[in-house]
């Protein structure tokens, strides 16, 4: 997507030194726009664990881009499956990850180890080109429920309300995003959508991350506080809600960020759809029931007693918002039944949050057994 009208990805090679990748550090946005270089997959793993760069599909990516790097210094087996190993435990809940560093071993495995670097390096750039791709595929089938929303109510009121929680944007992924890929391409085609953004606390991706994206893109969008939306879904102010996630299971239950739950059982309240987008990559077929299966990311307490902004000069700043003495809990994500999610939508369409849904989408997956 565009910043001040320059294109972007959100990673990408240099154009001079091939051992090179940029990131924007997202702990620093909207604020400052700072390009990171990668060159090493230490780097990679400390910028994954620091949210520097985060996303399910974008971590996925920059690791793949690691593991290349690892590759450059040893490109021995042992090497291989160390650092794979060492790029996984970076973040447990996003499957992304594991999919790009399993894709990344399947690929290199079979390679003499003079071949692998320039492999991996080809094969990172790979899934990057076909992140855009499968996101943008992603905006075309959910731009079809925008469009069926917008001529089912133009003539009863002037905009189409939508919610998203955290940051499912362009910056969550290589590019275009998933929740925010429909809404990008709905406004781009006229029709008046207005997204209410969850601030998302505890570290404020929708604050800080999905205003930021919407802003820069000209879309009409109002910050809420997490705990608003389901008063404004009572009183008809939510046409459509519409979140990213960061895993998926075979049955359709979607793990995504903390508090997505609880918005889906405020829509199921009030009728309001629920849908999830994703790229099939998120997809686990080898867990079935999310609650009991998916890891969920436990973060430090401090990204709960402390948040981080900037005064009134613009200098960063991070304060404490409770007693010194009190400490915080901070689980990163939760799971929303296959019950409560209206529909998915993927590179290939949409389907039902259901076993019978991805298995028609992706019948090609539907055989493999449940781990
Ligand atoms: C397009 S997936 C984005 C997904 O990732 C976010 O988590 P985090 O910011 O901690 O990496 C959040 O769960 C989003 O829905």
């Amino acid at each position: 997507m565009k910043i001040n009208g320059t294109p972007y990805r959100s990673v990408w090679r240099d154009a001079q030194d091939p051992r090179l990748v940029h990131i924007f550090d997202q702990t620093k946005l909207p604020w400052t726009l700072d390009i990171l270089d990668l060159r090493d997959v230490e780097a990679v793993a400390h910028a994954i664990r620091t949210m520097q760069v985060r996303g399910a599909p974008l971590i996925g990516a920059v690791a793949a881009y690691g593991l290349a790097f690892a590759l450059d210094d040893d490109a021995s087996d042992a090497s291989l499956e160390k650092n794979a190993a060492f790029l996984h435990e970076t973040r447990p809940t996003a499957i992304n990850l594991r999919w790009a560093l399993e894709r990344m071993v399947a690929h290199l495995s079979p390679l003499p180890t003079h071949e692998r670097a320039e492999a991996a390096y080809r094969e990172a750039d790979a899934i990057c080109d076909e992140d855009v791709k499968v996101n943008e595929a992603i905006g075309r089938h959910g731009l079809e429920l925008i469009r069926a929303l917008w001529a089912e109510r133009r003539l009863v009121q002037d905009r189409i309300n939508i919610l998203t929680h955290c940051n499912a944007g362009w910056i969550a992924t290589v590019d275009w995003g998933t929740a925010l890929a429909p809404i990008y391409m709905a406004h781009d085609e006229g029709i008046p959508v207005h997204v209410w953004v969850d601030e998302t606390r505890p570290r404020n991706q929708g604050a800080l991350l999905t205003a930021w994206e919407l802003g820069a893109h000209g879309v009409p969008h109002t910050l809420i506080a997490d705990n608003a939306g389901g008063h404004l879904m009572q009183h008809g102010e939510v046409d459509l809600i519409i979140v990213g996630t960061d895993r998926v299971t075979r049955q359709g239950d979607v793990a995504n960020k903390i508090g997505t739950y609880l918005k889906a059982l405020a829509a199921h309240d009030n009728q309001v759809p629920f849908w999830v987008a994703l790229p099939s990559s998120t997809i686990d077929w080898r867990v079935t029931d999310g609650v009991k299966e998916i890891p969920i990311e436990e973060r430090s307490g401090d990204e709960v007693t402390h948040v981080h902004g900037v005064d009134e000069q613009g200098h960063p700043a991070r304060i404490r918002v409770t007693p010194y003495e009190t400490k915080g809990a901070n689980p990163a994500f939760d799971v929303t039944p296959a019950r409560l999610v209206t529909g998915l939508i993927t590179e290939r369409g949409l389907c039902d949050a259901s076993a019978d849904g991805l298995q028609t989408l992706f019948p090609e997956q539907a055989e493999q057994p449940a781990s």
